[in-house]
C-alpha cells in the first residue's frame, strides 16, 4: 500500500466532488491510501504538488481541477501553465496523473467529471498507478 495525494483546484465545487471521488475510487480500489489537498486554482497545483514531494509523505499525485473558457486570454494561460508545470514535474519522474479539465462550457465538463460517465478523475488516478509501477519497475 502506498500513500497517494490529490491535489484539487476548487474552482467549481459540483464538478471537483465528482473528480475527487472518481480518482479516489481507483486509488482505493488499487490499495491505497488517499488524501486530498486543496488549492486555489490550477495554476498553484503544480508548486504545491512540488512542496508535496519534497515531504517524502507521498509515492504519487493526482492533479484534479476545471478550466472553462471565459472571455479572456486567461484560459490559455490556466490550462496551458498548469499543464506545463505538471509535465515539468513527471519527468522529474514524480508519477502524477493530471485530471484538470480544460473545457468549453459546463456541459463538456460535467461528461468529462462524472465518474458515471467519462470519469477522467479516475482516469487521472490510473495514469499515476501506471507511472508508480513504471517507477518501480526501473528501479528494481
Ligand atoms: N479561471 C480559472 C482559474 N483561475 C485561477 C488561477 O488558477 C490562479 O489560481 C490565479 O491566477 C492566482 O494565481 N483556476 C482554475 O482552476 N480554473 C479556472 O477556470
Ligand atoms: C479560465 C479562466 O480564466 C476563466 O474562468 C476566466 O474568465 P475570463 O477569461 O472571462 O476572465
Amino acid at each position: 500500500m502506498a500513500r497517494f495525494l490529490i491535489v484539487e483546484a476548487r474552482f467549481y465545487d459540483h464538478l471537483n466532488d465528482m473528480l475527487v471521488a472518481g480518482a479516489r475510487a481507483a486509488l482505493e480500489k488499487a490499495g491505497h491510501e488517499v488524501e486530498v489537498l486543496t488549492v486555489p486554482g490550477a495554476l498553484e497545483i503544480p508548486a504545491a504538488i512540488s512542496m508535496a514531494v519534497d515531504s517524502q509523505q507521498y509515492a504519487g499525485f493526482v492533479a484534479i481541477g476545471v478550466v472553462i473558457r471565459g472571455e479572456t486570454y486567461h484560459f490559455e494561460i490556466v490550462a496551458g501553465e498548469s499543464a506545463r508545470g505538471i509535465m515539468a514535474l513527471t519527468m522529474d519522474g514524480i508519477p502524477i496523473g493530471n485530471g484538470i479539465l480544460t473545457t468549453e462550457n459546463e456541459q463538456q465538463a460535467i461528461v468529462r467529471a462524472d465518474p458515471a460517465q467519462l470519469d477522467k478523475g479516475g482516469e487521472a488516478a490510473k495514469a499515476a498507478l501506471a507511472l508508480l509501477d513504471i517507477q518501480a519497475k526501473f528501479a528494481s
